[in-house]
């Protein structure tokens, strides 16, 4: 595998790339690989995502030898945020990830759990989570063994240059919402304004999440994430929160996002 650095930190693996097609074809192989293992083990793979640059970033999975050899028909994708707008409007992540990824690649559209865009924001978090609530019961999605929560197989994310994760935003207050799932903002200070997002407790209850970020633009947050001695400084930095109970958290970082880490 042809990495720059694999290091152990104490917010997860750090994965440091030397160039963005080497992180594609690792992001690829993870992604892959936990597909295989999940499927064998639990017979579906539930899978949650973002929006932003990481829907590219995935692309290689549509290329062989993925787009042959993972089982897409066990998929069951879900979305760790999305935009309350129509699924053909450009900002949503649902089209995004479908034109980007899902269109390619022989997944069962039932298996594509977006959210209703008929409903306000505040129906459709309260929607969304009672869908994920009914796959939970019927174990498409684990459970948490330690807490209420969903267990997704795995959870995807990108972070914006503010440290925001999902749709949790810096000094939010729904950063602290300890019972719902699913929530909504209609105030998001990136555009477009309405979201809903999964909550830090279901984020923090996968088995596995990986945050992808890439580019110069993300180094100094990165850096505010990730290393120990500017931690005390920026408590409610979202991406700095997502801490899994019992899950792994991996980091797929190119060489100029991890420009500014010092340990
Ligand atoms: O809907 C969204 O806005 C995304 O889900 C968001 O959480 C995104 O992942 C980050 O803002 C990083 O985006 P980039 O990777 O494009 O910088």
């Amino acid at each position: 595998m042809a990495l720059s650095g694999v290091s152990p930190n104490r917010r997860g693996d750090l994965r440091i790339h030397e160039n963005l097609d080497e992180l594609k074809t690792d992001l690829a192989d993870y992604i892959a690989e936990l597909s295989e293992v999940t499927v064998k083990d639990r017979g579906v793979f539930s899978v949650a995502l973002s929006g932003g640059s990481l829907i590219s970033l995935m692309g290689k999975l549509c290329e062989a030898p993925y787009s042959k050899t993972v089982d897409w028909a066990k998929w069951h994708i879900f979305w760790a945020d999305e935009r309350v707008v129509a699924k053909t409007h450009p900002d949503s992540n649902y089209k995004l990830a479908k034109d980007g990824l899902f269109s390619k690649v022989p997944v069962i559209p039932s298996h594509m759990h977006s959210i209703n865009d008929n409903l306000s924001s505040e129906e459709a978090a309260n929607d969304y989570e009672f869908v994920i609530r009914q796959l939970v019961k019927t174990r498409v999605i684990s459970a948490s063994e330690v807490n209420d929560c969903p267990k997704f197989d795995l959870i995807l994310l990108g972070v914006g240059p503010d440290g925001q994760v999902a749709s949790l935003f810096p000094e939010h207050p729904i950063l602290n919402e300890k019972d719902e799932w699913v929530t909504f903002i209609t105030n998001s200070p990136k555009p477009p304004p309405e979201r809903i997002t999964f909550t830090l407790p279901v984020i923090n209850s996968a088995s596995n999440i990986a945050v992808v970020a890439t580019g110069e633009a993300k180094a100094e947050v990165l850096r505010s994430i990730l290393d120990d001695d500017v931690g005390p400084n920026c408590p409610s930095l979202p991406a700095k929160m997502v801490q899994p109970g019992s899950g792994k958290l991996v980091w797929f970082l190119d060489k100029d996002a991890a420009s500014k880490l010092q340990g």
